[in-house]
């Protein structure tokens, strides 16, 4: 089979072993540090497998973290010039194993696939706790504080491990758990994963059939999936034969609290029957951005940045008082970098957690008037059918930019966008019917007919259109409160009224519905974890004090200082904010912070910094 010129031209520009990665006719595992390309290596095997390596009427799966990256890597695996559309499933571990084994396989291994209602969304799923926690007498602390902890525990169950670690009473909570679901004939996140991994072990059809419609899997961010997932990988290796390809990096593994572990990464790597392969060179960062990110890290790897990078920038800048002051020099150097002509959305100002420090950095970007987007604010509903809304605001306000563009730029356009295709959205479309078991369409063309009504540019609906009117055009238009009632996921029961409800107190606008449009023209504001596998030319790191980070850790019933291993974890989200930057990095580090409640803590610099300081200058007094 053929490869495609702007495949070839991407095989060429990779460094040798990233080639190799993408051409190893087997499975990989590819380790490395951060901006060495692992996703562009990833992006680059998924095209080339569906290009030369299995037939049209076969793809390839794709598991990531976030649904954010599985549209990000779709996307670019789209650019590449495959044909792919239809052939290319990229999802969340919760969402593959509902849609591609659970739904796809429920009905050969005599079970239904889940009805109305029965996917439990945040709430339902914290009140079934709380009802196991108070049958398993535990009174002193909420469940909804838990929900971590017992994912860790459920996770552990789940593989036989070991439990004497975990309290005895939330052990018995999570069995009930488990129990109460199975009764209900219900289904939670984590469940999807158990009983996937159940599926395929036991029922040699259904492996047969996930290797004939996906031969290759591919898994992004191996080292924050935990214990269940890498069950389901080797089960689907060593029993249906899939052909595995991993990335990860167990410096950036900051999930820990869930039950990843890095361990799973490694494991995988020294199997005989995987390719171990390690990069060595960071795309993204200056030489003293590096450098420096590795004695924040404590870890010396030794990784280079790419022949000829400039080495970037790292400062330290040391405020007077408290947290207002770390939020005025966050916006002086807001400001500087876009005076120096960096466009607001290649900067980044990253927080540790919410508190104090994310209400003063806030009320003051708001206060100068600099136009930031905070990830967290005016969330939009989870589930796939918001999803969906978001998806066709997406289509539409880049339809209504086109439509409006001139004739040159338009091709441009036209080639550039990222928005979903109008086959994309009416696949998913279909999909959303399909499970909330709603006949299909009268015939083939009705839903890219009904879609492209829905998202025509003649009627006018721009970026700054009110979303109420556009999100009411696009309800009635396709039905779409049918699919809420009967759909299964709870979190899409809803999630339109939901929508609907937040256009109008809010006053959003269409472009505010489009997923990733608001983010340009603004400088965005996240956590650190929220920052991963993401990159900006310019970071600011406010808030580098002794006990915002490293931070006491609040045990469902009190703060305490974190174990050795929550503080490596938190060191490691320390490192992967540092490595989000190209060329600036900023840290800013004082006195002492008010609380909240407007107690003064006078604890000095982060450790982390004054770690980083020591070892980057050893002989100087820190
Ligand atoms: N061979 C290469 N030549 C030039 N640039 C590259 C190469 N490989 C990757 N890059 C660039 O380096 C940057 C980082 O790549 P990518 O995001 O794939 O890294 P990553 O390993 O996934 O990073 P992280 O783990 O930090 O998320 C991107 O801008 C990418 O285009």
């Amino acid at each position: 089979m053929q490869v495609s010129d702007t495949l070839l031209a991407e095989l060429d520009s990779l460094h040798p072993r990233q080639r190799t990665a993408v051409l190893h006719d087997g499975n990989v595992v590819l380790r490395a540090g951060p901006g060495s390309g692992k996703t562009r290596t990833l992006v680059a095997r998924i095209a080339y497998v569906l290009q030369t390596q299995i037939s049209a009427f076969r793809g390839v799966a794709c598991i990531t973290y976030t649904n954010a990256a599985a549209e990000e890597i779709r996307r670019r695996v789209l650019r590449s010039g495959v044909r792919a559309e239809g052939r290319i499933t990229c999802s969340t571990v919760h969402a593959f194993c509902l849609n591609e084994i659970l739904r796809a396989f429920a009905h050969l291994t005599g079970q239904s696939a889940p009805q109305a209602g029965q996917v439990l969304n945040k709430t339902a799923t914290e009140a079934l706790l709380q009802r196991c926690f108070d049958q398993a007498g535990i009174a002193e602390v909420l469940a909804q504080h838990r929900v971590p902890q017992s994912t860790r525990i459920r996770r552990a169950l789940a593989c036989n491990e070991n439990l004497d670690s975990f309290d005895p009473r939330e052990v018995q909570a999570a069995r009930l758990y488990e129990e109460q679901l199975i009764l209900r004939g219900e289904i939670d996140f984590e469940a999807m994963v158990t009983r996937a991994v159940h599926i395929v072990r036991e029922h040699a059809h259904v492996r047969d059939l996930l290797r004939s419609r996906f031969p290759h899997l591919v898994v992004d961010e191996y080292q924050d999936l935990g214990g269940v997932l890498h069950e389901l990988v080797l089960a689907l290796r060593d029993l249906a034969g899939i052909t595995v390809f991993a990335v990860g990096d167990t410096d950036q593994s900051v999930y820990g609290f869930t039950g990843a572990d890095a361990k799973y990464l490694t494991e995988l790597a020294g199997r005989a029957d995987f390719l171990d392969l390690e990069l060595e060179v960071n795309y993204r960062s200056g030489q003293d951005i590096i450098t420096a990110a590795e004695a924040a890290l404590g870890l010396s790897r030794g990784r280079l940045a790419r022949e000829g990078a400039p080495p970037g920038d790292v400062n330290l800048e040391q405020v007077e008082g408290g947290l207002a002051d770390h939020a005025r020099v966050t916006c002086d150097l807001v400001e500087q970098a876009q005076n120096k002509g960096i466009s607001p959305e290649r900067i980044a100002i990253l927080y540790p957690a919410r508190g104090r420090l994310l209400d003063d950095v806030r009320s003051e970007l708001t206060r100068r008037k600099l136009d930031f987007r905070h990830e967290g604010d005016d969330k939009l509903p989870t589930g796939s059918l918001s999803r969906f809304v978001q998806r066709c605001a997406s289509r539409a306000v880049t339809n209504y930019q086109i439509h409006t563009a001139s004739g040159a730029d338009r091709a441009d356009m036209l080639r550039r966008t990222q928005a979903p295709s109008l086959a994309s959205l009416a696949r998913a479309f279909t999909t959303l019917r399909t499970e909330a078991q709603l006949a299909p369409s009268p015939s083939r063309l009705f839903v890219p007919r009904a879609l492209q009504l829905c998202l025509d540019p003649e009627e006018l609906y721009p970026a700054e259109a009110p979303a109420l009117a556009w999100l009411e055009h696009l309800r009635a238009g396709l039905a779409l409160d049918e699919i809420a009632a009967r759909h299964p996921d709870q979190d899409n029961t809803s999630s339109l009224d939901d929508l609907a409800g937040l256009c109008r107190s809010k006053d959003l606008l269409l472009q505010d519905l489009a997923r990733g449009e608001e983010v340009i023209g603004k400088v965005l504001l996240a956590t650190y974890h929220a920052a991963k596998g993401r990159e900006f030319d310019t970071v600011i790191l406010p808030g580098l004090l002794q006990g915002l980070i490293p931070r006491d850790v609040h045990s469902g019933k009190q703060w305490r200082k974190p174990t050795e291993t929550e503080l490596a974890e938190q060191r490691r989200t320390f490192y992967v904010a540092l490595t989000r930057a190209e060329s600036t990095v900023t840290m800013i580090v004082g006195p002492g912070y008010e609380t909240r409640n407007g107690y003064w803590m006078s604890l000095g610099p982060s450790a982390f910094v004054i770690e980083m300081a020591r070892r980057l200058f050893p002989d100087e007094q820190t």
